[in-house]
């Protein structure tokens, strides 16, 4: 089966630094891949490249089968990427379901005046609860986006991202700046995700045993370059892993 997304060679540079260095990545359809490492590893600027905020300099990045590399990041988003980005698009003082009710009409690039028809307003109104439930968000569905906890923000920009209907997500640490309390419902919200099965999934997480049971496979990135991919139980075993694990490879530090 053609991979959904892939990378070969993938590398930027920022002046004399290079950040991400001739990384290979092959993303089958319908596959949860993780990519962990420390702070300062590249993950984030790897992410940026794959959804086209930032070009490389050297390398390719295919989207199921098509050169993607010098298309921007809304052409990317048009073909079927979706990228959380950080709560940043939600209006807070709209209602949770009003702003995923926004995320589906601009998907479907819907008019106000379609609101005349109530069929049609149903319709998304229908389409934004379902996705609320699906993030377990359904019980604040009327509360104004300001009024959410953090992880509560972080669930429903990922029902925005859903509404998106993006047949790759990429979801950037959706774990980060919230809660120990909080993290199990975000982490049950991707599983759901994940057991829906329609989607294939990217995710950046600095704690690798924060994703091991959900991952089908992890990638693990070290100063820029690849250290391994695998299995979860390789990645385990993988002993240039752990002697980085053991090396202070992860800290506490988010
Ligand atoms: N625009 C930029 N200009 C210069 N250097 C940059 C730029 N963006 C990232 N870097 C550098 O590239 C390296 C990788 O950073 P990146 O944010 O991708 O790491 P990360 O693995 O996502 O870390 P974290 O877990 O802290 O988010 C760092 O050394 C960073 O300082």
């Amino acid at each position: 089966m053609k991979p959904i997304l892939e990378t070969r060679d993938l590398t930027i540079a920022f002046g004399g630094h290079t950040a991400v260095n001739g990384v290979d990545l092959t993303v089958p359809p319908r596959h949860f891949k993780s990519i962990i490492g420390p702070n300062g590893a590249g993950k984030t600027t790897f992410f940026n490249l794959l959804s086209g905020e930032l070009k490389p300099t050297r390398g390719t990045v295919w989207f199921k089968g098509q050169d993607i590399t010098s298309l921007s990041p809304y052409e990317r988003t048009r073909l079927g990427i979706g990228r959380s980005f950080q709560i940043t698009n939600v209006f807070p003082n709209l209602t949770a379901l009003e702003n995923v009710r926004l995320a589906v009409q601009s998907r479907e690039g819907i008019r106000y005046n379609v609101f005349r028809h109530f069929t049609a307003y149903r319709r998304l109104e229908e389409e934004a609860q379902e996705l609320l439930h699906t993030v377990l968000l359904s019980d604040v569905a009327g509360s104004p986006a300001r009024m959410l906890a953090h992880g509560e923000k972080r669930k429903l920009e990922i029902a925005m991202l859903l509404a998106l209907n993006a047949e790759l997500l990429l979801l950037d640490e959706p774990t980060a700046g919230i809660s120990m309390e909080e993290v199990p419902a975000i982490l049950e919200v991707i599983r759901g995700i994940k057991e829906r099965g329609d989607r294939s999934i990217v995710l950046i997480e600095h704690k690798m045993e924060m994703v091991l049971d959900l991952s089908d496979s992890l990638m693990v990135l070290f100063n820029g370059k690849l250290l391994a991919d695998g299995s979860p139980q390789e990645i385990m075993n993988n002993e240039l892993v752990q002697s980085a694990y053991l090396g202070g490879f992860y800290d506490d530090a988010s």
